[in-house]
């Protein structure tokens, strides 16, 4: 039986998680639960696994909460909320990191510290401090697996292996706009830009999709999770979204990753790899209903953001930090109609350009770096 945490239960990713641990009664069982707002879906969610610890976004949170619940576990508002879902259990359970944004980076560092393995999805994580995470890999010796599709797709084709690898390939949809020229980006909506071509996800990933910087935020999360250098990971249009990610060899063969977009394969991957099981309801790839697979460079000019994104990432330092942050803030300020699409990758640019780097941040520096990021960046968007 598998202890699992899972942070962010009410969100795209942990529905999904929590259809896995349903179908799968014998193996595993829900350790603690965290939500934000939506106390209709985490009382739900709660009185079905039954949970001993719940995170609640906030205080009212977690009062509203308590009245909905058939039965009496810890509930722990706020950012404490999530990090007592990290301490939750023993050692060898398994934290699945579905929270949107980089306030799952404590929780991240104190379920490493508690001995966890860790199922990654929340990107913003790895992009705000992969170095801290990476150290603490190093000193804890445990697991970090992916669940973003891209890199569970690489992970599956490396198999294992670091050397004799060319180059990891991930694939990037194009998004919601990819058939739009930068020109014709003037004016687009808050609806467009959610209307994912292949994937059902949360708000935020969603636009992030249709910038473009969702691409980039990968090339950085598959830099830290793979030990890869910036010059070995490459990044192709294919707007089926089937092939997931590939690994180039040194002998020039390619190992690719394929399936029909369903995010429940890389999840239940996580926290059963190496070993398979059945999906309820998924769907298997029948290649020829899918019919030609399409692939095509990615312009770096049409999708600025990504640019951004490979440029911070090779700058390191904390130049990620600021660059997820001033996204952070920019995306949420779209979503709420303060600012138009092509403001986002503005506002990002001037962030970074307007930080100055520092090479090694601590936790400390971090936190203050990804707080000013967000306050200035807001600051520049009414100003
Ligand atoms: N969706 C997908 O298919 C994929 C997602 N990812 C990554 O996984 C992560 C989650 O994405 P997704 O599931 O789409 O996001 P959603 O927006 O659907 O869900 C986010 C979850 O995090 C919670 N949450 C948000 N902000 C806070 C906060 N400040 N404090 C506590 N809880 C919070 C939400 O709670 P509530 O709703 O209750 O407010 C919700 O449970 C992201 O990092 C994303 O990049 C990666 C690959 C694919
Ligand atoms: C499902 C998943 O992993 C997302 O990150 C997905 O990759 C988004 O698609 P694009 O960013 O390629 O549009
Ligand atoms: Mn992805």
């Amino acid at each position: 039986m598998k202890h699992v945490h899972l942070l962010g239960a009410t969100g795209s990713i942990g529905v999904q998680t929590l259809d896995i641990i349903r179908s799968n009664p014998d193996y595993f069982r829900l350790g603690s639960l965290s939500f934000g707002k939506n106390v209709a879906s985490a009382a739900e969610a709660a009185n079905e696994f039954c949970p001993p610890v719940i995170g609640a976004g906030s205080l009212e949170a977690a009062r509203e909460l308590k009245h909905l619940l058939t039965y009496s576990p810890d509930i722990i508002p706020g950012d404490e909320g999530l990090q007592a879902c990290a301490r939750a259990g023993n050692r060898g359970d398994v934290l699945v990191n579905a929270v949107m944004g980089r306030v799952g980076l404590e929780p991240t560092l104190t379920a490493m510290r508690s001995g966890k393995t860790i199922a990654i999805a929340n990107k913003e994580t790895l992009v705000t401090a992969g170095h801290l995470v990476k150290q603490l890999q190093l000193e804890t010796g445990v697991d970090i697996l992916p669940v973003d599709s891209e890199h569970s797709a690489i992970y599956q084709c490396l198999h294992g292996k670091k050397q004799d690898v060319n180059s990891l390939i991930l694939t990037a949809s194009g998004g919601s706009f990819r058939d739009k020229s930068r020109e014709q980006l003037q004016g687009v909506t808050v609806d467009e830009a959610l209307n994912h071509p292949n994937w059902s996800m949360g708000a935020k990933i969603t636009i992030d999709s249709a910038t473009m910087m969702n691409k980039g935020l990968e090339v950085i999360e598959a830099h830290w999770l793979f030990d890869m250098p910036y010059e070995k990971i490459d990044v192709l249009l294919h707007s089926e979204s089937i092939v997931h990610s590939m690994v180039e060899y040194v002998d020039g063969s390619v190992m690719a990753h394929l399936g029909t977009p369903d995010m429940r394969v890389p999840i239940q991957y996580a926290l059963t790899c190496p070993d398979r099981m059945p999906i309820k309801g998924s769907r298997p790839l029948k290649l020829w209903e899918a019919g030609t697979l399409h692939f095509k460079e990615l312009d770096l000019k049409r999708y600025k953001a990504f640019e951004l994104a490979l440029e911070a990432g090779k700058a390191g330092g904390s130049m990620p930090t600021v660059l997820n942050a001033a996204n952070e803030s920019a995306v949420d300020m779209f979503l709420k109609g303060n600012i138009t699409f092509l403001e986002i990758d503005e506002l990002v640019d001037r962030a970074l350009e307007q930080h100055e780097r520092i090479a090694e941040p601590d936790l400390e520096q971090i936190i203050d770096i990804d707080r000013e990021t967000r306050i200035r960046t807001a600051a520049q968007a009414s100003g």
